[in-house]
């Protein structure tokens, strides 16, 4: 049996069916199967491939299956989403060799009375693979961008009415791009130069962000975990979107801030860094288990100024006298990140539904931490402007006490969309970051 198709399998049924999150699904059954560096890649690639490309796949699979994807058990909807990939997508396998893996790996997944069915749809889908039917641009151009791109309906709809179809475009292409990491110097042990000697040393190349200060471009990374200088605290993994946030969020030593929905802690760890580790940082969140990967990266960065503690945003109990700087960098649909994590444009549409309240919510509540003069952020790694506009929005026509903080952007940063001078939304295939949203207001 092929280890790398096998732990293929098993991740996107983890990913499907328990609705386990890609990056940490595909980490924990690498590990798993102890495969080595070529199957690892192969099941990567054959994973966030089937992963990324559902709806494409599964409109293909209809035209040459009586039985309908719909009604299929979701092992053998897996294989041969795996195996109409690998004949679709991936040239260097061979036809016949996708075919007798995908059997193999139904006999080997308790699906052995489906290998025959599994055999003929692949053997179909080879002989007419120039027969394939997409839907009609013309007629139908959503539809078509939708089986094309992968991408439901709705997020298609939701983006062009809220940016344009230019954009929208933009959008639905980068999803399909291989999304650079970035790390955060950890300036506080050590200096970019340095770091970059370090990370060659350690077989990790490296380059310098030109334009903005202690972040680092990384390539052939492997595991981050079991690299040394990561585990000496020199760095964390951190996308320029958040770097951004933090440097425009601009806190000093010595201030006390607040950053109400911290987990994994990201953000804070750069915050503590900008401030020196000297100050305050009180970093909450709703989750116990998620508490303790704040402290826990703390720990490894050796940042004394964070104290992490469990906090409803949303309903809090704790008394806490105000701070300078808090920040609300809220639960949301993740409509930003769909190039990492492919799962989330699978999400259904009510299931986004009731966000933006709880976004209010916790925005309201964390507003009276601040101090008079003091600075508020808000942040999602969204692009719908119902958790992004329309709920900051919402807050200041309800809160007289405060006002909108234009941001001092960095010069190669420009606005990609039509918006005030307080808020800044990035776009993956504009700026090269994670698709983000950020608002800043003064309480006056
Ligand atoms: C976008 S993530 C935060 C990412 C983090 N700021 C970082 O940079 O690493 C949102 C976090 O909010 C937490 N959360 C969700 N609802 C919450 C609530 N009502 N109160 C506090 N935290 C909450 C989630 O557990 C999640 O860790």
């Amino acid at each position: 049996m092929n280890n790398a198709r096998s732990a293929a399998l098993a991740a996107l049924l983890h990913v499907n069916v328990d609705e386990g999150y890609s990056n940490i699904v595909l980490d924990k059954t690498l590990e798993a199967y102890s495969l080595d560096q070529r199957d690892k890649a192969l099941a990567s690639a054959i994973f966030y491939g089937v992963l990324e490309r559902r709806l494409t796949l599964d409109y293909i699979l209809n035209q040459f299956s009586k039985t309908p994807v719909s009604k299929m058990s979701p092992v053998v909807l897996e294989i041969l989403r795996m195996g109409a990939f690998q004949i679709l997508y991936l040239e260097k396998i061979p036809n016949s060799a996708a075919v007798n893996e995908s059997v193999n790996l139904a006999k080997a997944n308790k699906a052995a009375k489906a290998s025959g069915f599994i055999n003929a749809v692949l053997r179909s889908l080879i002989r007419n693979i120039d027969q394939i039917k997409m839907p009609d641009a013309q007629t139908e151009p959503r539809t078509a961008l939708s089986i094309q791109y992968s991408c439901p309906e709705w997020i298609i709809r939701l983006w062009e009415e809220a940016y344009g179809h230019d954009c929208m475009t933009g959008l639905l292409r980068s999803a399909f791009q291989k999304p650079p990491i970035f790390a955060k110097v950890n300036n506080l042990s050590i200096s970019e130069e340095n770091l970059i000697a370090r990370l060659e040393q350690e077989g990790i190349k490296a380059k310098a962000v030109p334009w903005f200060i202690n972040a680092l471009e990384l390539e052939h990374t492997g595991s981050i975990g079991s690299c040394k200088s990561f585990r000496e605290g020199l760095f964390h993994i951190q996308d320029l979107s958040s770097q951004l946030c933090c440097f425009l969020f601009d806190p000093k030593p010595g201030e006390r801030v607040i950053d109400v929905c911290s987990a994994p802690g990201g953000k804070a760890f750069t915050i503590a860094e900008m401030m020196e580790d000297q100050g305050e940082l009180l970093a909450f969140d709703q989750y116990k288990g998620k508490v303790q990967l704040i402290r826990q990266g703390a720990e490894r960065l050796k940042l004394t100024i964070i104290q992490a503690a469990v906090r409803d945003a949303s309903n809090p109990k704790m008394e806490l006298s105000p701070a300078d700087r808090v920040l609300c960098d809220v639960p949301c649909s993740g409509l930003g990140i769909i190039r990492r994590k492919p799962e989330i444009k699978y999400k259904s549409k009510q299931a986004i539904d009731s966000l933006p309240d709880l976004q209010y919510g916790i925005l309201c509540k964390s507003s009276k931490l601040v101090k008079d003069n003091g600075i508020l952020f808000y942040s999602t790694c969204t692009l719908n402007p119902r958790e992004n506009f329309e709920v900051t929005n919402r807050f200041i026509n309800n809160h007289d006490d405060f006002e909108p903080l234009p941001l001092h952007l960095p010069a190669t940063i420009q606005h990609s969309v039509d918006e005030p001078a307080n808020q800044l939304t990035l776009m993956p295939h504009f700026h090269g970051t994670d698709g983000f949203f950020i608002a800043a207001f003064r309480k006056k």
